[in-house]
């Protein structure tokens, strides 16, 4: 690994190669079938998937970067830092190793950093079958903005040099830039993305206010980001308080890398700092760009953003 890269770079080469392994442990649960489900609360389930590929993302990082102060989604019962070691990564990605640091992030200490996993995003639609909306989130935020972040998608199917290949990682960081996929125009007309898992009155009287063309139901934040990156769909809305800064700080970094937005339905960013409340209170709101962001702002009515708020 080349060490002359700065911290940032660094970690979210780091994390590109981590999340790959992690996708890998994801697939290995769901082949081996023994999915070992736990019921944290109401429709909110963890698998032994979840709870292995955490275990794999944070004993990497905090093994090579001790510093870090790193947040993951699973509470596990056991040691994070003992893990098998093949498990143990510590490749970074060479693509992602010769961008460009931006100025304002070339003195960041490991101290300074909130890194935000998300080991499993979208587990509801893994143990349903709904393996295409599975992705690994990791964010790095600095001074409570994220600034860099990796969505990996393990089921996603490619050819690559005449093989068939499984699963991709899309990353960003601020001002540097943004890959592993292919961007497009948004979509002529305006096509919301949303919950299929997760709905309730509120997500329901914010996607009809609006007046979209066509709204699609998928699951997890990281692949509704994607939706975005790539042109399926113009807005995310979720009226509802159900995401985390984990599903939130990777997909919002690549997100704004890619000149979109992320932020609560009432248009404020969420802060990503270690103390900050785990829950997004106020809902996700995030568009390919600033005009359709501020239009989708717009059309939230006041009772709404209240209910919300006295949740
Ligand atoms: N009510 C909820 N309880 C637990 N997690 C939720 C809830 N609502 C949303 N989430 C998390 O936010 C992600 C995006 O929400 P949705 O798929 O409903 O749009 C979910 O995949 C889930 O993350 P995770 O699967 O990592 O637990
Ligand atoms: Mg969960
Ligand atoms: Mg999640
Ligand atoms: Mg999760």
């Amino acid at each position: 690994m080349s060490n002359s890269a700065p911290l940032i770079v660094r970690l979210l080469a780091s994390s590109v190669s981590v999340a790959n392994r992690a996708g890998k442990i994801v697939r290995d649960v769901m082949s081996k079938g023994e999915l070992g489900i736990v019921e944290k609360g109401k429709d909110d389930y963890q698998t032994e998937a979840d709870r292995s590929a955490q275990k794999c993302i944070i004993a990497s990082l905090s093994a090579q970067y001790p510093k870090l102060c790193i947040i993951g989604e699973e509470d596990n019962p056991d040691n994070e830092t003992e893990v098998p070691s093949d498990w143990l990564i510590v490749d970074a990605d060479k693509e992602v190793l010769l961008l460009n640091c931006p100025d304002s992030l070339l003195g960041v200490k490991e101290e300074d950093i909130v890194v935000w996993v998300d080991p499993l995003d979208g587990t509801a639609e893994y143990t349903q079958g709904f393996l295409e909306h599975v992705t690994v989130l990791i964010g790095i935020a600095v001074n409570e903005k994220p600034v860099a972040g990796v969505i990996h998608q393990p089921y996603y199917k490619s050819i690559v040099d005449g093989e068939k290949k499984l699963g991709r990682t899309i990353w960003g960081l601020q001002e540097a830039g943004v890959g592993g996929f292919s961007s497009a125009a948004p979509p002529d007309s305006l096509i919301i993305t949303t919950t299929r898992s997760h709905s309730n009155p509120l997500v329901e009287k914010a996607l009809q206010v609006m007046e979209a063309s066509q709204i699609l139901r998928v699951g997890g934040a990281g692949y509704k980001v994607l939706q975005l990156l790539e042109g399926q769909a113009s807005v995310y809305v979720f009226a509802s308080p159900g995401c985390k800064k984990w599903d939130t700080c990777g997909p919002e970094a690549i997100l704004s890398a890619a000149g979109g937005k992320l932020t609560d339905i009432v248009g404020n960013f969420y802060k990503y700092g270690a103390s900050e409340s785990r829950p997004n209170k106020m809902g996700v709101l995030a568009a390919v760009n600033d005009d359709l962001h501020k239009y989708a702002i717009s059309k939230i009515p006041q009772e709404l953003k209240e209910a919300l708020a006295n949740k």
